[in-house]
């Protein structure tokens, strides 16, 4: 079925149908490929899914098509076991996460899975090399990822690890599919192979002394009699894919580097090791394993398995494939992007509607990662900070899709500007005055509060940036909108000084009563539109304004709108939501540090809220 591929839109929807539909035992397939033209933008996305068999192609035409609502599927890598996770792979889960907690608030249903891949040459060196079993490594370091995502408040619905008895069955059968269609085959293969990337190179792509540009290792020369994927065969379809449908890698840019890599000539690769122990048997031929990039690919369709008893490939992809983005590190887009799908349409499988490869969080200018040592650990980050702060200074900081570098002394200043100051402090002195002046409870509905007032419109624009920011996952710039409602809030409370028209009474204080009203709903529209990126932080601002956990977990993106808080309606005893980080960083440190960060010269203008 390489070759021709077909187009055409329908109703919004692209299909796409390669030449082909049957097998070579006359099976249909279901190969028509579907693509949404803005996989983000409609809550409910509709999908209309074809066999291109001339028998169903005339029933189409006869009105028969299936519509179903599709579940949001989003995924992260999962993480190689090698070594405990570290800030990049936190990077990319919070990031996921956000999105997740969005799509959620749309209220669309997602499924956003992630979880460990641990099969491969380095997982039983690394397990070797502490004194364990290959099987008790995984356990340590897979219940290590876990605990992380809690601790960073991550909220996954699937947790896959490569070496679930169900996911083991599922590649066998994806495997052999793929042999059914002609696309694997034996042969002897000899290059320059990056353990680290767990991938043969092409010597062009090397550094000196032949060593991986990511890993700075030097390759070694591996010879091996393989089981190979035809990936040439589908050079035309994966130019076509591209071509036709411009979101399926993002940023946009990125499109560009994939487009080049395809159009460079794509070369059949090596899908089983002869040479590793430690992975799943290659159907039919149990002396080789299958190579752990075939196998964890498939993790993002066995995650979905509801039965995991009898677990089989059509099951798994009914409840939710095919993904709706696929988050991860430009390290690993070519997997993604090319040989990914690739493998899906020889499998006669939908490919995913995005994948988003983003940017390296860097220690001097190198990728931060488990191979080189040169991490940060979240986990420390988290015990001296607070998940809300990691959270919002990541996503805050690095534009998402570009490197960005880690600095202490920036982290600090951002989130005391921002979280600490803009933010906590605006909220804790509004409610302040509420308390000293009106027994914490509210006089008017915000509604009335804000009548004739341009800090609503400017609320609603700022609200609506955010979202559509969110949309096309510019999660910094989300973020910064969401920061520039507290900033108009704090201008607004310098200008109209409810403090001293308190002090005035009557009409006066009437207008003071409003303007604290008109604060504290935009602080619960601020509590909304940041619950994606710092949902804990969120959940105390809602508590403050008088709401239960269980009315801040029903809170839906159509509640940003402007009129939530209520005449009557009690505010809780005020508390700090977010405490003041010391800045502890030393001098010398302090200079290395600044050095790192590109200067975004972000700091918002520091807070002119007066005292009462
Ligand atoms: N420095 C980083 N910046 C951003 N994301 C990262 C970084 N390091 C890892 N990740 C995330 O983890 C994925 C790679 O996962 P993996 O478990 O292979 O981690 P790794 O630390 O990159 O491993 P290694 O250093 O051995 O290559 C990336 O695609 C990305 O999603
Ligand atoms: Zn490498």
């Amino acid at each position: 079925m390489a070759g021709r591929v077909l187009f055409s839109l329908q109703n919004g929807v692209w299909l796409f149908s390669p030449l082909s539909s049957m097998n070579s035992k006359g099976k249909h397939l279901r190969n028509r490929l579907h693509f949404h033209r803005s996989p983000f933008s409609s809550p409910s996305s509709k999908s209309v899914m074809f066999c291109s068999c001339r028998s169903h192609l005339q029933s189409q035409s006869g009105g028969e098509e299936s519509i179903t609502i599709e579940p949001f599927v989003l995924t992260t890598p999962l993480y190689y076991v090698n070594a405990p996770p570290h800030m990049g792979s936190a990077y990319t889960t919070i990031a996921a996460d956000a999105i997740a907690r969005f799509q959620r608030l749309l209220g669309k249903k997602v499924i956003f899975v992630t979880g460990t891949d641990e099969h491969g040459e380095k997982i039983a060196t690394a397990a070797t090399a502490c004194g364990a079993s290959p099987s008790e490594h995984c356990d340590t370091i897979s219940h290590a990822y876990k605990m992380l995502w809690k601790d960073l408040d991550v909220s996954y619905d699937k947790f896959i690890r490569t070496t679930d008895p169900s996911h083991e069955a599922i590649v066998k059968e994806f495997y052999s599919r793929v042999l059914g269609n002609g696309d694997i085959y034996r042969a002897d293969y000899e290059g320059l192979y990056c353990i680290n990337c767990e991938e043969y190179k092409d010597e062009k792509e090397l550094l000196d002394n032949n060593c991986c540009p990511i890993h700075l290792k030097p390759c070694v020369q591996r010879k091996e009699d393989n089981y190979f994927f035809a990936l040439s065969k589908y050079q035309k379809s994966l130019e076509e894919v591209l071509a036709h449908n411009p979101d399926f890698v993002q940023p946009s840019f990125r499109l560009n580097e994939v487009q080049s890599w395809v159009r460079s000539g794509l070369r059949d690769f090596s899908i089983s090791r002869a040479s590793v122990d430690w992975g799943i048997p290659v159907p039919n031929d149990n002396k080789q394993t299958i190579y752990v990039w075939f196998d964890a690919l498939l993790g993002y369709i066995s995650a979905l398995s509801e039965n995991k008893e009898k677990p089989t490939l059509q099951g798994a992809v009914s409840s939710g494939w095919p993904a709706s983005l696929h988050l991860i590190g430009k390290d690993i887009l070519r997997f993604h992007a090319v040989y990914w799908p690739a493998m899906l349409m020889s499998a006669g499988l939908s490919i995913p509607r995005t994948v988003f490869g983003h940017g390296f969080l860097t220690k001097d200018g190198m990728k931060m990662g488990k191979s080189l040592g040169n991490t940060l650990d979240p986990k420390d980050l988290v015990n001296r900070f607070g998940s809300d702060a990691v959270r919002y200074f990541f996503l805050r900081e690095v534009e998402f899709g570009s490197d960005g570098d880690y600095s202490e002394d920036r982290f600090i200043n951002i989130v005391n500007a921002h979280l600490a100051n803009t933010i906590g402090n605006l909220l804790n002195r509004t409610l302040g005055l509420l308390k000293k002046n009106c027994q914490s409870t509210l006089a008017v509905d915000s509604t009335i509060a804000a009548e004739g007032n341009a800090f609503k419109g400017t609320v609603e624009k700022l609200v609506e940036k955010a979202r559509i920011h969110y949309e096309s996952l510019s999660l910094s710039s989300a973020c910064e909108a969401v920061l520039e409602i507290g900033n108009a809030g704090n201008l607004y409370m310098d200008d109209h000084a409810p403090w001293s028209l308190f002090k005035k009474g009557g009409a006066a204080s009437e207008a003071a009563v409003k303007d604290l009203v008109t604060i504290l709903e935009a602080m619960r529209i601020i509590a909304i539109a940041l619950s994606p990126i710092a949902p804990s932080l969120s959940l105390r601002i809602y508590a403050q304004l008088g709401y239960s956990k269980d009315q801040f977990d029903a809170t839906t993106w159509s509640d940003t709108k402007w009129g939530g808080l209520k005449q009557g309606q009690v505010m809780a005893q005020p508390k700090p939501v977010f405490a003041r980080i010391e800045n502890l960083v030393e001098g010398d440190n302090r200079e290395a540090s600044e050095r790192l960060v590109k200067d975004k010269s972000r700091v918002p203008q520091t807070q002119r809220f007066a005292e009462a």
